[in-house]
């Protein structure tokens, strides 16, 4: 391990290797503590080792001033790092929460705790351990008390890196039972027991703290320490971990090595009390902790990465201030991705610095975007951080993570300070057009969503219903063709077809047009579906990079875009074409005094001229293209996943089945009377949101309030969080859908009947437009399709239900992956392969 500071007279003095003669003790250095304290310094010879240590006591409770007896203050002993400097600096000293601050110096002449191994290069392997601890032990027994007035049951222990090593190696498991050590912290350092465990441990409370960006060999140790200890210390709210704090060895205040470690000491009894949030449980938490989550999952295991341990932190509004008290942020992993055991030397620091490089580079949005399954991370952050914590963008950014009902209520009740992202609108602008719904925002976007809202109002969608009966039909036709074509086996790819069927609905029912009847359109809007999906780590840095790139020069780059960026223009611009001349078609109809076609778009020109505040032409081809692309892949998606559940649970489809027997012929159905039906639609809605997450960013300095409170680090309650202009807000959809606090204990379970027996949230805590469902977001900017969207859903769902069963296939395995929206990923792309009877 690297050398944490080194007291260069320290080292001279021991390289000497001047022995105070056995059992003899040197005169005591007396100094004065920060807190008025009394700091006794000397070195006594144990075992013929050389044993210098300090401790800070109220004068009271020197036994030279003629103290006896037991003490009432235990004592916190910091074993230093490689190198000394923690001794030297002595940051616990004084009396904090009724422990007496102790620091040990090693006897060791390079300043070792344990020595080293001259062949080893991981710093790991410390041959005098036992010796070290031994000497330790007995300089707590026999010795202190002769200085000192203390309760000998009361003696915690603090590592500082090589100091933990020592510590979780060899002092714990030979002499944590005999001396009845109440509870200890690992700061930046870990190792297996490297001796046996000596009497009864398990009741010991050990915390693991370290950074994100530790040393590679810590990465390592660390996680298979803290896995030994799971099968010491069974008792769960034993043994802790956190990793969180966004920084290198020992950094935990993400600032330096020595106001991290005096951060830890001056925290210590809040982490060891549980009082201070960084302490997590490990068990549960096996995923995180575990030398095994160093290994990359599902798509981005190409190793290299370090996707793991880039760190998060709650309570993140603290963090942007910078204030210290962001320190022992919470959240990720030791683990990081990328280290090379097998390498050595040279190779392997460049694999290290080339991972680092990378993760800082991305953050944590690799965990965030490309994760698979989606949410995954996530999820298990907020069960450990809670409803508010901070991410990492690229480049270092921070990110806020919410999904704390009140704070999404203020942020989507305050759309001029939460704006849309940068990021977001260039894609928009580029995409859809500067006049596009999902653009504009403001007076604008108030003035579009007005003359929009008629065209999506109740009414006008139950008047779609043919139109949505006849997509429906011809989706049923086309399966029960495609089957009959297939010689043997009945596993069909659902995924295409299902496209089709929502791009048909949205065509002839909002924009009034036969998309399928266009095969060339059909074709680049195929292609565009295609790279949407491919979701790679060149896509999320160019998504990180593009807010950064300056208008002007934005636009000269898109005169050479890159390939799927020109796949984007082509459509937008073909796309562009087709909408103006259906919209004036439609103009011109309205001008002769031709009944109004049935469409949105009609109804939208129908009542934009009646309008005072009328949209432009412009304005209303724009939303062409946004209505096709917003309203397509979404509900295909949503009805990919309902049929994905329903081969999942055969009762669950029966019973749907017999709803829909019961309920009578199709064009006569009020669907929104079939429960069964509608709890489906939800709990799909619910756990496969396919908007997952969006984002916002403050546009001035706000305040964002907070359900429950929150404890910082440094033990501060709050219940607001302040954040600046700029700040970075991700709302997290899918994470909200997920919390025990709205929707129940079993809120991870896909379970329809929660929405049978009642058993969801209160109105108190409504957001979004649909039984408290943040699926089509909610406030000024909701989902303006997502009645169209239900009704849809309801009529496509029904008529495939009453037609066709559906199974699993058992060698396919799907995945919720993230690409733009939820898609089902399989080996070979974005696929549903189910088994799919005609009835
Ligand atoms: C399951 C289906 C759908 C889901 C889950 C869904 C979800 C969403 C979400 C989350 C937003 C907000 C995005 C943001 O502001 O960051 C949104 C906006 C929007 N959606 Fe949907 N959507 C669905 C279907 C549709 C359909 C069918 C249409 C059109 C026919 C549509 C049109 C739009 C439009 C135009 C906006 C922009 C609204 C505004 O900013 O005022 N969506 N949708």
């Amino acid at each position: 391990l690297p050398v944490d500071g080194r007291d260069e007279m320290g080292v001279l003095a021991r390289k000497t290797g001047k022995k105070s003669g056995k059992g003899t003790a040197s005169t005591p250095k007396v100094s004065t503590a920060t807190d008025g304290s009394t700091i006794i310094d000397q070195t006594v010879v144990i075992n013929g080792l050389n044993m210098r240590f300090k401790v800070s006591a109220p004068s009271t409770e020197l036994v030279a001033n003629g103290a006896q007896g037991t003490g009432t203050l235990g004592l916190n002993v910091l074993f230093h790092g490689d190198g000394g400097q923690s001794f030297f600096d002595f940051p616990n000293q004084g009396v904090n929460s009724n422990l007496m601050g102790v620091a040990l110096l090693t006897p060791d002449p390079g300043l070792r705790w344990g020595g080293s191994d001259p062949n080893d290069n991981t710093g790991l392997v410390r041959p005098d351990g036992a010796a070290h601890s031994a000497a330790v032990n007995q300089l707590l027994t026999t010795v202190l008390p002769t200085v000192v007035n203390f309760d000998s049951s009361q003696i915690f222990l603090e590592g500082v890196s090589g100091g933990s090593l020592l510590l979780s190696g060899f002092m714990i498991p030979t002499f944590g039972a005999s001396l009845a050590v109440p509870g200890a912290i690992m700061g930046c350092g870990g190792l297996v027991p490297q001796v046996p465990v000596q009497g009864d441990i398990s009741g010991l409370r050990l915390h693991f703290q370290s950074t994100t960006d530790d040393l590679a060999s810590l990465q390592q140790s660390i996680p298979q320490a803290i896995k030994a200890y799971e099968q010491i210390i069974t008792n769960t709210t034993l043994l802790t971990a956190d990793a969180s704090p966004v920084g290198g060895h020992c950094e935990f205040d993400e600032k330096d090595f020595v106001s991290g470690v005096q951060l830890l000491t001056d925290n210590f009894n809040s982490i060891i009390t549980n009082a201070n949030p960084v302490a997590h449980s490990v068990v549960g938490h096996e995923d995180i902790y575990a030398a095994d989550a160093i290994q990359p999952q599902g798509s981005i295991a190409d190793g290299a990465v370090g996707q793991a341990g880039t760190a998060v932190q709650a309570a993140g509004a603290t963090a942007q201030t910078g204030a210290a008290e962001q320190a022992t942020g919470q959240a990720g992993t030791v683990a990081q991705a990328g280290t090379d055991q097998t390498a050595t030397g040279n190779t392997k620091a460049t694999k290290s610095d080339l991972a680092k490089l990378i993760a800082s580079l991305f953050g944590n949005l690799l965990e965030i975007i490309l994760w698979v399954p989606y949410g995954e991370r996530q999820f298990q952050w907020q069960k450990t951080y809670g409803m508010l914590y901070r991410t990492k963008g690229c480049f270092g950014e921070n990110r806020l993570m919410i999904s704390d009902p009140e704070t999404l209520k203020h942020v989507l009740s305050h759309p001029a300070t939460y704006m849309k992202s940068r990021q977001q609108q260039l894609v928009n602008e580029t995409g859809l057009g500067s006049g596009s719904l999902l653009f504009v925002e403001g007076d604008a976007h108030r003035r579009i969503r007005a003359v929009m809202n008629p065209a999506f109002s109740a009414a006008s969608i139950r008047a779609l219903g043919p139109t949505l009966r006849k997509a429906a039909r011809e989706i049923s036709e086309l399966w029960e063709a495609l089957l009959e074509c297939q010689a043997s086996d009945d596993v069909l790819d659902i995924y295409p077809s299902l496209h089709a069927t929502t791009l048909q609905a949205v065509g002839e029912g909002v924009v009034g047009y036969n998309f399928q009847a266009d095969k060339d359109f059909a074709a680049r809007y195929h292609n565009l579906v295609v790279i949407a999906a491919d979701r790679s780590k060149t896509s999320v840095l160019t998504d990180g990079i593009l807010p950064y790139i300056p208008r002007p020069v934005m636009k000269i780059l898109l005169k050479f875009p890159p390939p799927a960026v020109g796949k984007l223009l082509e459509f937008k611009s073909a796309i562009g074409t087709l909408a103006k001349k259906l919209i004036k078609d439609k103009m011109d109809a309205l001008e002769l005094g031709v009944e109004p076609e049935k469409d949105l778009m009609s109804v939208l020109v129908d009542s934009n001229s009646q309008s005072t505040s009328k949209m432009t032409f412009e304005e209303i081809k724009d939303q062409f293209a946004t209505i096709t692309v917003a309203g397509e892949d979404t509900t295909a998606n949503t009805v990919a996943w309902s049929l994905y559940e329903l081969a999942k649970n055969p009762d669950l489809q029966q019973k749907l089945r017999a709803e829909l027997d019961e309920a009578g012929p199709a064009d006569s159905i009020d669907y929104d009377r079939l429960p069964v039906l509608n709890a489906l639609i939800k709990e799909v809605l619910r756990l496969y949101s396919t908007v997952p997450q969006t984002e916002r960013v403050a546009a001035k300095d706000s305040v964002l309030p907070l359900s429950q409170s929150i404890t910082t680090s440094s033990g501060k309650v709050i219940t607001e969080i302040p954040v600046k202009k700029g700040q970075h807000l991700i709302i997290a959809i899918s994470s909200y859908h997920r919390l025990t606090s709205v929707w129940g204990a079993d809120a991870e379970e896909f379970k329809p009947s929660r929405w049978l027996d009642g058993n969801v949230p209160s109105a108190g805590t409504s957001l979004g437009p649909y039984s408290n469902l943040l699926s089509f977001l909610g406030g000024s900017r909701t989902c303006i399709g997502w009645r169209f969207s239900i009704a849809e859903m309801q009529i496509i769902i029904s008529e495939l239900v009453r037609k066709f069963s559906f199974a699993l296939p058992s060698e396919v395995e799907v995945q919720r992956t993230f690409a733009i929206t939820l898609v089902p990923m399989t080996a070979d792309g974005p696929r549903l392969p189910l088994r799919v009877v005609r009835l």
